[in-house]
């Protein structure tokens, strides 16, 4: 049912600098999507076959803000690669997980997501996520 580690979600206050960041380490950003749905602008950087997910907030309501503001810029998710991730938020409801979305939503790169909330999951936000390879 899990396929892998499909990415770590990092929270940045400025994209741009946290690019240069990254890259002078040797990582290398694939590409820079808004997401406005979730109020947020993504630098993805492609590690085998995970990724790490730089994210920026574009409004002060975004998720990221929130975080930043309490807590400041470090990782903010784990994204779990699924086959089938309807069946699988139906399986953590019935076993009680806290879902922040219990319906997918779409995600960078077109992947479906959803998100179980933090105080389910040992203080860690945890993103299913199914994407067509
Ligand atoms: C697009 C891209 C993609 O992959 O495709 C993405 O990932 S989008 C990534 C951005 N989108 C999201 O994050 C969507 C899901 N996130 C949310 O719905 C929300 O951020 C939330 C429900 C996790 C928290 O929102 P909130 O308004 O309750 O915020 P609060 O600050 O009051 O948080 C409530 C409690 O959860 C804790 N908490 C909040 N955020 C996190 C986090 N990232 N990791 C671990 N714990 C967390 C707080 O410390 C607090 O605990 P205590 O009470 O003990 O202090
Ligand atoms: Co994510």
């Amino acid at each position: 049912m899990f396929k892998k580690i499909d990415h770590v979600g990092i929270a940045v206050k400025n994209l741009d600098e946290a690019i240069k960041v990254w890259e002078g380490l040797g990582f290398k950003v694939e590409e820079v999507e808004e997401v406005p749905d979730q109020k947020v602008r993504v630098a993805v950087i492609k590690v085998g076959e995970s990724r790490i997910e730089l994210l920026e907030a574009t409004s002060e309501d975004s998720p990221i803000a929130k975080f930043i503001e309490k807590r400041g810029e470090g990782i903010h998710h784990l994204a779990i690669g699924v086959e089938n991730i309807e069946a699988k938020l139906e399986e953590l409801k019935e076993k009680g997980y806290r879902l922040i979305d219990e319906k997918p939503r779409i995600g960078a790169g077109g992947a479906k997501i959803a998100f179980v909330h933090p105080k389910s999951v040992t203080g860690v936000l945890l993103e299913l996520c199914e994407r067509k390879e």
